[in-house]
This record gives C-alpha cells, sequence and structure tokens, in this order.
C-alpha cells in the first residue's frame, strides 16, 4: 500500500499562519503571571498515560496555542498517518517500506498483515527463538568449547543496534536476572574500546552477539571479525566458533558466510528501522540481562503507549502534544535545541539514544515528495543527568542568550534508597524547572543584596549578574518508579513524538541517507592512508590530513 502524505508544505495550512500571528500576540507572555492568575493551569496542562505524569503547565503556551497546534496536528494530517503506521502502510515512502516497530509490541492477533504476510507469528517466533536462547544461558545449559557456561555476552553491533539495547538494560539494572550474565557493548571501530571489554573476557566463557540488520556496517564486521580472531587467538577454534558466535540479522546470507549457523541467526526485517529495532531481536542482550519476562513487560509497556497514541483525542495525546510543543519551540520560537534532563542515574544514558531516534529521524531538508523545506526540522537533541547538569551548563540555561526547551524526568521512588537523597534529588528537578520559569528579576536581586548588608554601590554593581530572565519553558515527566513497563512506555512516548514531528515537517523520519556518503568517502580515505605509494587526495585538507597520519602511522 503506497503512502502519501496529505500536506506537503506546513508553512501554507492555516493552523501554520494561525500560530504565527499567535506568537506575535504572546509577546509579552508570562508564564508566571498567568499561573497566578488562573488556578487551574497545572490541571488543565497535565496529562498522564501508561504510569506517565506529563505537566506541560510551565510552558509557553495557553488555550488558544492548545488549540492551535491541535488543529495544526489535524491539519498536517497526524490523525492519518498514525492510522497509516498501524495499518502498515510504506510510511518510509523513499524506501518503499512500513515502518512497524509498534507490530513488535503488538499481541499477534493484533499485529497487522503486510502485502498478504502476517507479521503476528514471525515477531512471536522471533521471541519464542529468543526465549530459548536466553533460557539455555540462564538455566547455564549454553556452554562454550571448555564446556563452561557463558558468564558474558558482547554485543557487537552500532547505531540501533546498540543504543537502544544498551540504554535500556543499564536503565533497568536493578531488574537484572539473577544470573548474574554480564552484557558488555562493542560499537566503534577503535582498538581501545576493543580492549577495553576484550581484557576482562575468557573466551571460553564469551558469547558474542553480531546484531546488524543489514551485517554490511564496517564497524561492526571489523569488531566481529577481530572478536573471531580473538576468540581463535585465546584457544578456541573454527570447529567451535558456533558456541560462541551468533548473529541478529535480515541479511542471513552474510551471517552464514561468517560462520555462524542460520538456526542462530535471529532475524530483523526491512520493515523495522534501525533506531527502532530494541524491541526485536536486537533487544537479545536486554533479554539475557533482565530476563525474558522483563523484556515482554518492556514490550508490554510499550504497546500500551502505542494504544494511547492510537486512540487518546490529540489535546490529550501525550506523544502528540510533546511532538506539538517541539515543533511551537522549533519554528515559531527559533528554538534550535531541547534538553533531556532525566534526573535518573539509570537514565543517565538516555539522551544518546533519544539522540539517533530524533535526529537520525528528522534531520532532514528535503520533504517527502523531494522538495526543499522552508523551514527549520530536527532539533538538536543533547542533555545528560539531573543534578551534575546543575553544576555545569544549566547555567546556559537560564541565564544564557538561546532558549532551550528542557524535558525533565523524574521517578517518585529509587531503587536503591539512601536516606533522604530521593526527595533531593526530585526537590533539584523541581527547583530547576521552576528557576527556569520564575527566574529572579532585578528589584529580587536587588533586595536580596540589600538584604545581605551590602552598600548601595555594591548593590547595583552586582544586581545584573544576579538576574535570571526566567520565562523558559520545561516539560516534567513523572513516574511512580523507573520499571520494564514504563521504561516502555517512555521510550514509544518518544518515538511516537518524533514521528508526529515528521508528519507536520512533511519529511519521513525513518529512511537515513545522510549517513551514507561518510561511509562511502571513508572507503576512499581508508585506501590513501593504506596505499603504497602517496595517494592523491580530493582535497588539499584531506591530502594534508592524510599526510600526516602517513607520516606517523
Ligand atoms: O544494524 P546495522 O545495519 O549494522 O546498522 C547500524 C546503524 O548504521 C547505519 O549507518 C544507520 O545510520 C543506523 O540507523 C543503523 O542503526
Amino acid at each position: 500500500m503506497s503512502y502519501c502524505l496529505p500536506v506537503s508544505d506546513p508553512t501554507d495550512l492555516i493552523s501554520w499562519k494561525a500560530l504565527k500571528a499567535h506568537r506575535g500576540a504572546l509577546q509579552g507572555f508570562s508564564m508566571s503571571e498567568v499561573f497566578a492568575k488562573d488556578p487551574n493551569r497545572f490541571e488543565q496542562f497535565s496529562h498522564s498515560a501508561c504510569g506517565l505524569f506529563l505537566d506541560y503547565s510551565k510552558n509557553l503556551i495557553t488555550e488558544e496555542t492548545q488549540s492551535l497546534l491541535v488543529a495544526l496536528a489535524q491539519e498536517a494530517g497526524v490523525p492519518q498517518a498514525i492510522k497509516a503506521m498501524f495499518a502498515g502502510q510504506a510510511i518510509n515512502t523513499s524506501e518503499q517500506r512500513p515502518a512497524l516497530h509498534i507490530a513488535l509490541r503488538q499481541p499477534p492477533h493484533e499485529a497487522p498483515v503486510v502485502q498478504g504476510e502476517a507479521l503476528g507469528p514471525k515477531v512471536q517466533a522471533a521471541l519464542a527463538q529468543m526465549e530459548r536462547i536466553v533460557q539455555q544461558l540462564q538455566q547455564r545449559d549454553w556452554r562454550g568449547y571448555k564446556g563452561d557456561p557463558i558468564t558474558d555476552v558482547v554485543n557487537i553491533g552500532i547505531g540501533g543496534s546498540f543504543l537502544g539495547p544498551q540504554v535500556v538494560t543499564e536503565a533497568l539494572q536493578p531488574y537484572a536476572h539473577t544470573s548474574g550474565i554480564r552484557c558488555h557493548y562493542l560499537a566503534n571501530i577503535d582498538s581501545s574500546e576493543f580492549h577495553q571489554i576484550t581484557r576482562c573476557l575468557k573466551a571460553e566463557s564469551t558469547l558474542f552477539i553480531v546484531s546488524s540488520k543489514t551485517f554490511t556496517t564496517l564497524e561492526t564486521l571489523k569488531n566481529a571479525q577481530a572478536a573471531r580472531q580473538w576468540f581463535l587467538d585465546q584457544g578456541g577454534s573454527e570447529a567451535c566458533i558456533h558456541r560462541h558466535f551468533i548473529a541478529v540479522t535480515s541479511n542471513i546470507p552474510a551471517a552464514v558466510a561468517f560462520g555462524i549457523p542460520e538456526h542462530q541467526v535471529l532475524p530483523m526485517w526491512d520493515w523495522v528501522g534501525g533506531r527502532y529495532s530494541l524491541w526485536s531481536a536486537i533487544g537479545l542482550p536486554i533479554a539475557i540481562a533482565l530476563g525474558m519476562d522483563q523484556f515482554k513487560a518492556l514490550l508490554h509497556g510499550a504497546h500500551a503507549m502505542d494504544q494511547h497514541f492510537r486512540e487518546a483525542p490529540l489535546e490529550a495525546n501525550l506523544p502528540v502534544l510533546m511532538g506539538l510543543l517541539g515543533v511551537w519551540y522549533h519554528n515559531f520560537w527559533d528554538a534550535q535545541s531541547y534538553a533531556f534532563l532525566p534526573y535518573d542515574h539509570c537514565l543517565r544514558d538516555f539522551v544518546k539514544h533519544l539522540q539517533q531516534m530524533d535526529m537520525e529521524s528528522n534531520g532532514k531538508t528535503v520533504r517527502q515528495d523531494g522538495k526543499a523545506v522552508s523551514y527549520s526540522t530536527g532539533p538538536i537533541v543533547w542533555g545528560g543527568v539531573g543534578t551534575n547538569g546543575q553544576h555545569a551548563y544549566h547555567q546556559l540555561l537560564h541565564q544564557g542568550t538561546a532558549l532551550i526547551p528542557v524535558d525533565f524526568v523524574v521517578p517518585v521512588q529509587s531503587h536503591n534508597p539512601v536516606t533522604d537523597h530521593q526527595a533531593w534529588l526530585y526537590a533539584n528537578c523541581l527547583s530547576q524547572s521552576q528557576a527556569l520559569m520564575c527566574g529572579k528579576s532585578r528589584a529580587e536581586a536587588e533586595a536580596e543584596l540589600r538584604a545581605k548588608g551590602l552598600d548601595e554601590a555594591e548593590v547595583q554593581r552586582l544586581a545584573p549578574h544576579k538576574v535570571i530572565p526566567g520565562n523558559r519553558p520545561s516539560n516534567t515527566l513523572v513516574m511512580e518508579r523507573l520499571d520494564p513497563e514504563r521504561l516502555g512506555a517512555l521510550i514509544a512516548l518518544y518515538e511516537h513524538k518524533v514521528f508526529v514531528q515528521g508528519v507536520i515537517w512533511g519529511i519521513n523520519s525513518f529512511d537515513q541517507w545522510g549517513v551514507e556518503l561518510g561511509k562511502e568517502l571513508g572507503k576512499d580515505i581508508y585506501n590513501q592512508l593504506t596505499a603504497s605509494t602517496r595517494p592523491q587526495a580530493r582535497e588539499a585538507s584531506t591530502q594534508g590530513l592524510v599526510d600526516y597520519f602517513r607520516q606517523y602511522a
């Protein structure tokens, strides 16, 4: 089924134009003032779904803004796009494929049929295959070449075949399975990383998962070959490779050619994008580290968010609202980036997954119809764990010249309570959103300095530096605790938010042609670095840098 976006240029839409005018009218808008006037603002601009509570009241919005943004979603065809995604239409138009990560977390009877093929049984068969491997490992039935049980699993993969599984495994560490199998991630083509991981491993008790949708990714193949050689050097033999290497890929022949028996190749499909694939067999290291039940709970949480996304009215639909707020700041307030600031050690690396999910999906300058966009698309995503950022880059959030909307995420309960740490952590999170919104006026700064007994000259000298403009927007996502279901829902929330924005911008969120050029050029440059005689580079800068390498290599 081919897919056609309902609109091409969002700036032509009536709601877009109305939002532009509305933005102008909001020039002197003060969040603090509207909070003071409206006792219902928090209730009005907060919603919960799937165990997540979203407070978006600290945003530069009014009731009218929300209505106009929802009208934009309607006019841009977000409801039709959601339907198209769930129906398995080829919403990845440049590659003419559906984007069906949602099918990976659907109960079998709900999964769509694509080109006459029911996806449910395929997904369930892959889950069953994962479960068999997980059980064999956890029950110590999977033995290495010397008869030892597996103690360490190394996931060799990069991009979507790395970030999602790594971030989830880390975030759900408190749910680690009692088998205690350690999961490591080897992604970069950097011998230091290879060395750092392999030096603590024993070949006889290590299992490598070569995780690559295409099985053509340079970094992954080089690392897989190096791992294989390391295994042989440590005493393993070719005949035992199958006990120590499995693969997850849609390119079965390439995995088999590498030496992995076909029955140890878990499937991937072209209807799942790499950055949306942690829900598939690419998530095997998650299941090994946490157990299959927790992996299924993660899928369950994501499915709950899928249902919410599909069914909730736009004005109470978390991914839609967050997507619309992102468009509001990006296109109408010139915010170039947003910060993701989780107040939870378990989510310390989450932003890395979010960066790939958002920036690889929506970092596009061409619309689905092949025309160049005349407006800004994908934002820069950055961030890190709170409260560490408060002692570093939050200065710029509070007093810098750029407007940077923030997503705060904080659970109420810690998995590892220590005295009253969690209340302090939660308080720090709230203090940041409050400070961003309320700021500190000149009068408040002066009063504060006078109260300290400073003379008037000192008060006037220091006061301008102490002023904090405030009126800076944020969302706060809170939850009882970060468990597999809620993490699944949180990731799915951001996946759908990114999709909503892609639909509004008229771009395809599911391809990534931009990453290809560097890969192609990399091969030429590698040949230049290793050529026997001085090669001719394409331009003088690269020539000089190639020469430098050749001088010292
Ligand atoms: O899973 P693979 O085929 O090895 O791909 C790994 C990654 O590399 C590509 O270059 C893409 O940018 C990513 O979207 C993808 O996840």
